[in-house]
């Protein structure tokens, strides 16, 4: 707030006055020529108003420094976000629904902008080459504030361990998920998953269901994902709801508003307690400080190894398991959710994956057991090109912003032609992947959905481009990035190799369509009283016996 403060102060004082000491001398020209008190009074007038008013010009979005124009680059400030409460600024508008304000101010104001929020500046920032910069940047200018969330997400209430907490994750905790997770030790952990999503399928469609999308994805993913991870000594079914009420208050946990995330905050001490049992129950010592957990991943077991060497205590270890564990499944379920939504709400799109998979079927996985021993490399093969380019398209169309640095010093972030944005010490820079993601000029026609969009688009041309960021990139890329692309795609083939797949009608006898985004939501999730049903049945034709899965 100081800071702010101090800002506003120095705007005033260096814009205002110019046009105060223009006025001044033009006062002291008219006193001396033709003195006459009532042309003093008015210009003392004109002198207050246009004070008053550029007082308040930062938050009325007035006061804009124009770009300062060097002969090589450009080098500018971005606009500011008009706002009328001084410390509080786009507070209300951004936390009431971030998705609706990144897109209007995307679209009014560009690739770059700056908002005031409860006394911090955050300049957004959409352009690929300015959001690869500032996350790359090795220089230690951009700050981690993300794990300034990680004790609101795990409400670890002593402030004097944080900072002990925060190394601990940084350097050991998310070590041990960034080598468990890597392309090279994935197959460690997809073998599992692929059968687990199997099982899972199994259990929770039997012969033939009818369930909301929602219900059905996150429901079927969770379990799965948690049984590949931990084993079965977590009660992944059991803490089922706990989980998807904490999740559903997230949101608000994240953003200080308990009151309105009761049931979240209180399903979410049920899961930590469950944390700790686990760790508890599964935990096996093994000579020279090793040790790893029953039946779990080897990643799970590094992790919980890494803290348990640590100074951590049993209950600051259960609550960062229960942070890592909401972001290992919050994004996938939502992609996933999306992704079954537009397959059984486009009949063509459907036809074209199920064709797709069905040739990859044909050629070269030719039963159950083979499908389940899909190896990630076989998934990003030419024979999953479509399936490959629906995920980046689902996830393009739907990601929002979940990169945020803080500069440790006045500095600028080399952007897109030569460009350069001004950024100021204190101020937060924000990976604004709405603005990135839907511009017209990065991506054709960016709100329409083309299924094809990224088929012909080569890993190594998306690299250099970097027109696509949901795992973001740096030093802090996303460490499941390749199991979530995994996890997501073989979902999709075991639900429409094994499964019929269709829209339930709506009551009036019509199919329904693809639910509208909640633009007021914090992620782009959709209303779920909008949800659709949908109607799966297990595929008799299609043999389900696996050898393996009990
Ligand atoms: C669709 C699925 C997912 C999306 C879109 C996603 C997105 C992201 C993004 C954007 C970040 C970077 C945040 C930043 O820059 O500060 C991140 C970080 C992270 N993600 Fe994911 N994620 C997904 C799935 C997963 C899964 C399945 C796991 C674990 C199994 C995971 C584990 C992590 C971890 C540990 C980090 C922190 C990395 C670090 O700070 O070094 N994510 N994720």
């Amino acid at each position: 707030m100081h800071s702010t403060l101090r800002r506003q102060l120095l705007d005033f004082v260096s814009v205002a006055s110019i046009p105060t000491l223009f006025l001044f001398t033009l006062q002291r020209i008219y006193s001396l020529s033709a003195p006459s008190s009532r042309t003093t009074i008015t210009l003392q007038w004109i002198a207050t108003i246009l004070c008053a008013l550029l007082l308040f010009a930062p938050s009325l979005g007035l006061l804009r420094r124009k770009p300062v124009a060097s002969a090589l680059h450009s080098i500018s400030e971005p606009p500011l976000v008009p706002s009328y409460l001084p410390w509080l600024g786009c507070a209300i508008t951004y936390l009431m629904g971030p998705a609706n304000f990144l897109r209007t101010c995307s679209q009014r104001y560009g690739m770059t902008f700056k908002f005031l929020i409860g006394g911090n500046y955050v300049v957004a920032i959409s352009s690929p080459t300015a959001i690869a910069n500032f996350l790359r940047d090795r220089t230690g200018v951009f700050d981690v504030v993300d794990y300034q969330l990680i004790p609101l997400l795990s409400n670890l209430t002593d402030p004097s361990r944080n900072q002990y907490i925060y190394e601990i994750v940084e350097q050991k905790a998310l070590v041990a998920a960034n080598h468990g997770l890597s392309q090279r030790n994935l197959p460690k952990v997809s073998t599992t998953v692929n059968y687990e999503i199997f099982k899972t399928l199994g259990n929770v469609v039997g012969k033939g269901i009818q369930l909301p999308v929602l219900d059905f994805v996150q429901r079927s993913l969770y379990v799965a994902v948690s049984n590949s991870l931990l084993g079965s000594h977590f009660p992944s079914l059991a803490t089922f709801d706990d989980f998807i009420t904490f999740d559903d208050g997230a949101p608000s946990l994240l953003r200080k508003m308990n009151f309105l995330a009761r049931p979240a905050y209180r399903a979410r001490e049920r899961l930590i307690s469950q944390f700790a049992r686990y760790i508890d129950t599964a935990w096996r010592e093994e000579e020279g400080g090793g040790g790893s957990l029953e039946g779990a991943s080897e990643v799970m077991s590094d992790i919980v190894r890494s803290m348990k060497n640590s100074e951590l205590t049993k209950d600051e270890a259960a609550r960062l398991m229960s942070s890592f564990f909401w972001g290992s499944h919050t994004n996938m379920m939502r992609t996933t959710t999306w992704m079954v939504r537009h397959l059984a709400t486009d009949s063509i799109l459907l036809s074209r994956i199920q064709r797709e998979l069905q040739a990859a079927v044909d050629s070269k996985f030719y039963d159950a057991q083979s499908i389940l021993h899909m190896h990630p490399r076989d998934l990003d093969g030419p024979e999953f090109a479509l399936l490959t380019s629906f995920v980046k398209e689902v996830l393009r169309m739907n990601m929002l912003p979940t990169s945020i640095r803080v500069a440790v010093r006045d500095t600028t972030i080399a952007s897109d032609n030569g460009e350069f944005i001004i950024i100021r010490k204190g101020e937060q820079v924000l990976a604004n992947l709405y603005g990135l993601h839907h511009a017209p000029h990065i991506h054709d026609d960016p709100d329409a959905f083309r299924v094809d969009r990224f088929l012909n688009v080569s890993t190594e041309e998306m690299r250099q481009k970097k027109t696509l960021s949901t795992f973001a990139s740096g030093q802090h890329m996303c460490a499941g990035r390749h199991f979530a692309m995994h996890t997501m795609r073989m979902f999709v083939i075991q639900l429409l190799h094994f499964y019929d797949i269709k829209a339930a009608p709506l009551s009036s006898g019509v199919s329904p369509s693809l639910p509208p985004v909640d633009r007021f939501s914090f992620i782009t999730v959709t209303d779920a009283a909008k949800d659709i049903e949908i109607s799966i049945q297990r595929r008799d034709s299609v043999p389900c016996d696996i050898v393996g899965t009990e």
